[in-house]
């Protein structure tokens, strides 16, 4: 399967067509509200009505710590198709959230402190239908352009996609990906000129790096090359 692409932290209609021009189809909204990134339902309706001649787009809330019926209310004032878990939220959280919301895929982040961490993500497998892997930030949840010890991570392989998220830029993409493969990325402040505010050059300069990518053989895992 392709490698999937979200491009994170989306607010202005008119960048969104632009990103999805380019062939990114899947695009993350910040649905909380301490961060400068957060777009309220209103403004998420008007971005994903400016794309109704993309099929296929997958468009995903980021959400922390939020209730049941708070996840309920945002959703159901949008065409959101994913949700994605950005706070503390338990495995058996996250089961609840599959179970109200079938039809969303449920993507859980985990914020590594320290690669140790990674050790929590077991207790997920059979809870959400995707992991993403984030740096941690003592401040910020989420867009802090951190990116994460990628060279302790080699030998994270889960039974479920997983995605890889934290300080990834047109610049540093290529060697990520050479050495973890994930299934998905994941990038925000790496192609944006300030908070939601997408840099259209940056992420035309994603897709001609992603276009050219030499993926080398995996010597980690090389029934995986
Ligand atoms: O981006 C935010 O402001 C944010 C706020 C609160 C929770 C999550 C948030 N972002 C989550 C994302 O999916 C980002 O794309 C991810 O953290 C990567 O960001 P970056 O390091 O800037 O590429």
């Amino acid at each position: 399967m392709a490698m999937e692409v979200k491009i994170c932290g989306l607010r202005h209609p008119a960048q969104a067509q632009a990103i999805a021009a380019l062939g990114f189809t899947t695009l993350g909204f910040i649905c909380v509200e301490a961060s400068p990134r957060y777009v309220s339902p209103k403004e998420i309706a008007l971005v994903l009505q400016s794309l109704t001649a993309h099929d296929e787009l997958s468009a995903i809330g980021v959400f922390a710590n939020a209730s049941l019926p708070k996840l309920g209310e945002f959703l159901a004032q949008t065409n959101l198709n994913g949700i994605q878990l950005h706070g503390d939220e338990t495995p058996e959280f996250c089961r609840q959230v599959k179970q109200a919301f079938p039809q969303h895929r449920l993507i859980k982040a985990l914020r590594l402190r320290r690669s140790e961490d990674l050790a929590r993500a077991e207790a997920y497998y059979d809870a959400v239908d995707i992991l993403l892997l984030d740096a941690y930030h003592p401040e910020q949840l989420g867009g802090t352009g951190q990116t994460l010890p990628w060279q302790k991570l080699q030998q994270f392989r889960p039974p479920l996609p997983w995605w890889l998220a934290g300080g990834l830029t047109p610049i540093n993409v290529q060697e990520a990906l050479n050495l973890l493969r994930p299934d998905g990325i994941d990038l925000s402040s790496g192609v944006e000129k300030a908070p939601a505010d997408k840099d259209l050059a940056k992420i035309a300069q994603l897709r001609a790096q992603l276009d050219a990518l030499t993926i080398l053989p995996d010597v980690n895992h090389p029934e995986k090359t």
